[in-house]
């Protein structure tokens, strides 16, 4: 049988031979397969197997075209996306992405992230991810709702409740997922759990808005309080002002945080008093504006064009909340000088490579988001669950269970830190635990 190191380098070759253009999808892939030898030499039976060329390969990627007309007439052409990545736990769970950025890579790269991390949850959800390249920005609500609405049509010939279940990610939120789920139901009669997501009118979970920040804030106190540390008092920069910043600028502040930065795609602001969420909440939730109106507001914060990671000041705590490889290794040198602590990850890849090596060098504690950023999809597994027993739970269980499955995802991933001998390596420690379940339920299907 082929040793582990020669058989990730041919599956990396195989990938980039393939996919040459597919970076984000390469880089998610490989710091798995990288983290994921120590297994492989414990566990020969997965190599002969060959689990980790399925793992790495779509079961399915569906791709079309999204015609729809503006509020002037025009009509307009976008392409749609959804990876059916892996099902060996569950259907297919994932949120759907709206922007100009989006592109395979992008999505397969997310829906691959979606596997291990659904399968962290310790809920039955396989992994997959999907959107498309519209532009929400500017847009009315009708140019919204009729490109939702086209979509749809084409998208709900592949999903179901017991297949292929969607959500939001960037750009798609309770507005966005309200109209897919109209259009879907006009299709097709009603269906409760074809997204989540959803409206509290019409099955939707109490604390699924609130939960991947909440989540990211209970996997972060685990984290801290394991190194015998605690939140309060810390300072701590969030990017993004989207749905996970928010609420994870909620949770820290009631955890005593002092939160100083929040950002968008043009800047970010900077309060040194603490961010004021109410002014947050209006200005993006109300509004849909831009962040530079929060300096015009609040007479103690500043703003600035550019990354928030670029700002040098002390603080203790990093939580990037806005997109991918949005810190480079310069940033991450920075926050070494600038005294952070910890980063704990509410976006999916946020840090590239070089800033995770840098992390890792310079004994940063390390939240990676495929466990830290999970209580999103966990609350959706919980929506499903509430769907199908046609009941709602309350606000207060729901976020129990969140609690719970955000300190089981650390626990999870320092055991296996543990096992394996990785030097608190929380991300290969994620990674690993991850996997194991998700092979296991491969190896029992056999090939497939
Ligand atoms: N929503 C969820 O439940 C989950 C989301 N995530 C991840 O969290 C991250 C944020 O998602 P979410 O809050 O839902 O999305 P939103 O659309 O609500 O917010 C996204 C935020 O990130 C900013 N942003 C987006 N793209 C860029 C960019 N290229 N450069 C700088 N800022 C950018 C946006 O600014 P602007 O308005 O200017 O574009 C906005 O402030 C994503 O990585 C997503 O995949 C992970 C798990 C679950
Ligand atoms: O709730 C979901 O199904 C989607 C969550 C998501 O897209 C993510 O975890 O990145």
């Amino acid at each position: 049988m082929v040793d582990v190191e020669t058989y990730i380098n041919d599956l990396k070759e195989t990938i980039t031979h393939r996919d040459p253009n597919q970076s984000e999808f390469q880089e998610a892939v490989f710091t798995v397969l990288d983290s994921l030898k120590p297994v492989l030499k414990k566990h020969p039976e997965y190599v002969k197997a060959n689990i980790l060329a399925s793992l790495v390969e779509p079961e399915r990627v569906i791709q079309f075209r999204v015609p729809w007309q503006d509020d002037e007439g025009n009509f307009h052409v976008n392409r749609g996306f959804r990876v059916q990545f892996n099902s060996a736990i569950g259907p297919y769970k994932g949120g759907l992405r709206l922007h100009p950025s989006v592109n395979l890579s992008i999505v397969k790269f997310l829906g691959f992230e979606q596997i291990l991390k659904n399968s962290l949850t310790g809920l039955p959800i396989g992994g997959g991810k999907g959107g498309s390249d519209f532009d929400p920005k500017g847009k009315s609500d009708s140019e919204i709702m009729r490109f939702c609405q086209s979509f749809m049509t084409e998208l709900q010939k592949f999903i179901g409740p017991d297949l292929d279940v969607p959500a939001g990610d960037i750009g798609v939120g309770g507005r966005e997922i309200g109209f897919l789920y109209g259009q879907y139901k006009r299709l097709n009669g009603f269906q409760g759990g074809i997204l989540t997501g959803k409206g509290l009118e019409y099955g939707g979970s109490l604390a699924r808005t609130e939960a991947t920040g909440f989540g990211l804030i209970y996997y972060l106190n685990a984290l801290i309080k394991d190194q015998g540390d605690t939140l309060k008092g810390k300072t701590v920069k969030i990017s993004g002002a989207g749905n996970v910043a928010i609420y994870a600028l909620k949770k820290a502040q009631e955890n005593g945080a002092n939160v100083v930065t929040v950002s968008d795609s043009n800047g970010y602001v900077y309060d040194p008093n603490g961010i004021d969420l109410a002014t947050v909440k209006q200005i993006k939730e109300v509004e849909r504006g831009r962040i530079k109106e929060y300096a015009d507001r609040v007479s103690t914060a500043k703003y600035f064009e550019g990354s928030v990671w670029d700002l040098d000041i002390d603080y203790d705590i990093a939580l990037p909340c806005a997109t991918q490889n949005e810190i480079d290794e310069t940033q991450a040198k920075l926050m070494v000088k600038d005294g952070v602590k910890y980063v704990a990850e509410g976006a999916n890849m946020p840090s590239n490579s070089a800033a995770i090596a840098v992390y890792k060098d310079s004994k940063i504690v390390y939240g990676p988001a495929k466990a830290a950023n999970a209580g999103g999809v966990a609350v959706s597994a919980l929506e499903m669950s509430q769907n199908s027993e046609r009941l709602s739970w309350t606000f207060e269980d729901v976020d129990n269970r969140l609690k719970d499955i955000m300190e089981n995802i650390y626990q999870k991933s320092a055991d296996a830190d543990k096992e394996y001998d990785l030097g608190k390596d929380f991300q290969a420690g994620a990674n690993i635990a991850g996997f194991e379940k998700v092979a296991k339920a491969m190896l029992a299907q056999g090939l497939v």
